[in-house]
């Protein structure tokens, strides 16, 4: 009875003028509103009942934010108090409560953390000095590609964009590869269901009484076992690098963390099993969301004949018909960097950035909302808004960036695929740097063609997505590439 009561008893709060709600169920809220595609739902909610949304899951408050409006309160206006991230289970096996820089709550260790990354791994200086490693890996990428157009066979070009960006980071962050070709999609499809956990709205998360739930479904099991392969994997290259210490010829992000943690040159405390979650952070935030970027990008082009041509004329004029693409030449490519922020309006990676929760009591728009409340910002519904982007949103269209001022920091509300204010992600310029250069080189060196579904089932196979916090395709992009002959 008292078990009942506890899980039936109304949510308690003092706000008096609420957001608009969906009626919900008693127990479980508005859980079962969300379907396999969160951003979806959430958006088609938002349509009946608007932009600022109190949902709930079980009896925990939900925020759900789909204008560009209210995004800008949220994340400007009142960014210190939603800087928080929430404590969910899979936070608590994979990252250790959160010890990592994307989940930490908001603070001086988060601060440090963050700063850590941006100043030996992302800043402008550091991504510059790893432009050998990229070409390289691009080079090596498209020596493949283009034994494999002399066949007639498809080629599976999501393998080599997943291939490519895994050893670009591995060498980058830990000065090898240590995920091998033959295992990088096992690896992949490690992250992807860290990925999914961790964007997941697992029963127990919200309702305590029904943590039995998750068990049963193996939930618990699986998060278990994936955190102990990726632990051992972590410990591992860490364990490598102490272990060769001074004899090691060069000095990568790991030696600096390993340097930072017996110096304590940062002025706080770096256990090893924090350098670990840092790592964890690279290879989650990093290399998916890089991958599934470019992945987007040449399904859209290769299916947009139009703008790869305009693409192609671009870069083949500005780089004079060479076989490799310099990055100084992207750097003045106007057509490529439109394509680009398309791709990210359209498909961004965090389609639901990452979740925020709120440290004390706010009014938005007049409404009251209550410290603790969890804060969903629904950037894919804000960067398909019909009132912002015109009745042409759903549709891939790069020239629209052209004369548009918009940048990726997150300070125009209505395009924000890296988020904005405090917990803006820091790794904005070494992604592009990858992005950009990658991209003008597939597209410079080759022409591509697409495999015709055999059931006329295109869109359905090529615009299905993956679940989780990131969101990539579904379904490999099997491709005919054949040698462009300007650059034979
Ligand atoms: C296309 C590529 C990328 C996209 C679209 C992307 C997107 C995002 C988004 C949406 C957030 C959450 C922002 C918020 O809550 O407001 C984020 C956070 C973060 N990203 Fe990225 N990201 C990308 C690449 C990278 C790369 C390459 C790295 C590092 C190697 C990185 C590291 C991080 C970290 C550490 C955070 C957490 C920041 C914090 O909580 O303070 N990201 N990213």
């Amino acid at each position: 009875f008292l078990f009942l009561k506890q899980i039936l008893k109304p949510a308690t709060t003092t706000n008096r003028n609420l957001p608009p709600s969906p009626p919900r169920l008693p127990v479980i809220g508005n859980i079962h509103q969300l379907s396999l595609h969160p951003h979806r739902s959430l958006r088609h909610l938002s349509i009946r009942y608007g932009p600022l949304m109190l949902l709930h899951f079980g009896r925990v408050p939900i925020l759900v934010v789909s204008s560009a409006d209210i995004a800008h309160d949220v994340m400007k206006t009142h960014d210190l108090k939603f800087a928080n991230r929430p404590k969910t289970k899979a936070v608590d096996i994979f990252l250790n409560g959160g010890r990592d820089v994307a989940f930490s709550s908001y603070g001086e260790y988060w601060r440090q953390m963050k700063s850590l990354c941006s100043v030996h791994l992302l800043s402008k200086k550091m991504v510059r000095s790893f432009e050998n490693i990229r070409e390289e890996e691009i080079v090596t990428m498209m020596e493949k590609l283009k034994k494999a157009s002399s066949s007639s066979l498809p080629v599976n070009l999501s393998e080599s964009l997943l291939n490519l960006t895994n050893n670009v980071i591995c060498r980058i962050a830990m000065g090898r590869k240590y995920i091998l070709e033959e295992n990088t999609s096992e690896f992949g499809n490690l992250l992807r269901t860290i990925m999914e956990l961790l964007g997941a709205f697992p029963v127990g998360d919200y309702i305590r009484g029904l943590a039995w739930v998750d068990k049963i479904r193996g939930l618990d099991r699986k998060m278990e076992e994936v955190s102990k392969t990726f632990r051992e994997f972590l410990d591992g290259v860490v364990q490598e690098h102490v272990d060769e210490g001074e004899k090691k010829e060069t000095f990568d992000f790991v030696d600096m963390l390993l340097q930072i943690q017996r110096e304590k040159t940062s002025g706080f405390e770096l256990a090893r099993s924090d350098i670990n979650l840092i790592m964890l952070d690279i290879f989650l935030a990093g290399m998916a969301t890089s991958y599934t970027t470019l992945d987007w990008a040449m399904m859209l082009l290769i299916r947009h004949p139009e703008c790869m041509k305009k693409l192609q004329d671009e870069i083949r004029t500005c780089s004079r018909h060479e076989f490799y693409v310099l990055e100084e030449q992207v750097e003045s490519m106007r057509y490529l960097k439109a394509v680009i922020k398309e791709v990210l309006r359209l498909h961004p990676p965090g389609p639901l950035l990452a979740p925020r929760q709120l440290s004390e009591d706010v009014k938005l728009k007049g409404y009251d909302i209550a410290a603790g409340t969890q804060v969903i910002i629904n950037a894919w519904a804000i960067h398909r808004d019909t009132t912002t982007w015109g009745p042409d949103a759903e549709e891939f269209k790069p020239e629209r960036h052209l004369d548009l001022p918009l940048d990726f920091s997150g300070q125009d509300f209505k395009y924000i695929p890296f988020g904005s204010g405090r917990r803006l992600c820091p790794g904005i310029g070494f992604a592009m740097a990858l992005i950009e250069v990658t991209l003008a080189n597939l597209v410079n060196r080759f022409n591509w063609k697409v495999e015709i579904r055999p059931n006329g089932d295109d869109d359905h196979y090529y615009l299905a997505e993956t679940t989780g916090i990131e969101v990539g395709r579904k379904f490999p992009l099997f491709v005919f590439p054949s040698l462009a002959s300007s650059t034979l």
